[in-house]
């Protein structure tokens, strides 16, 4: 099942610095993973934006839940989940 996955990130200015990276460094580690495995199938910067606009490829809408709730940076996050299916004109095999 693909979703389409809107994240805004938001993090407190004056939260620590230092916590605040080490928070980064584990999201990125957590996506580098799903990124490789396709689950985490695109994921785009949206210009001049903490946000991002991700495309994820998983079994069940409990699955996304689970994955999106264990997000380093969830608790900073604000999102948008919209679900996708194949467009009949797609010409890409793996659209589904
Ligand atoms: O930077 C972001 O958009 C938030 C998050 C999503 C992937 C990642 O590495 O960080």
């Amino acid at each position: 099942m693909l979703f389409m996955v809107e994240m805004d990130v938001n993090i407190p200015l004056d939260f620590d610095p230092a916590e605040a990276a080490r928070i980064k460094a584990e999201e990125k580690a957590y996506a580098a993973k799903l990124l490789a495995d396709g689950t985490w199938r695109h994921l785009w910067r949206k210009v001049g934006l903490y946000s991002n606009v991700s495309i994820f490829d998983v079994e069940s809408n409990a699955a996304l839940h689970d994955l999106l709730m264990g997000l380093p940076l969830y608790p900073f996050m604000t999102m948008k989940v919209t679900p996708l299916c194949r467009h009949p004109s797609s010409i890409h095999d793996d659209d589904r």
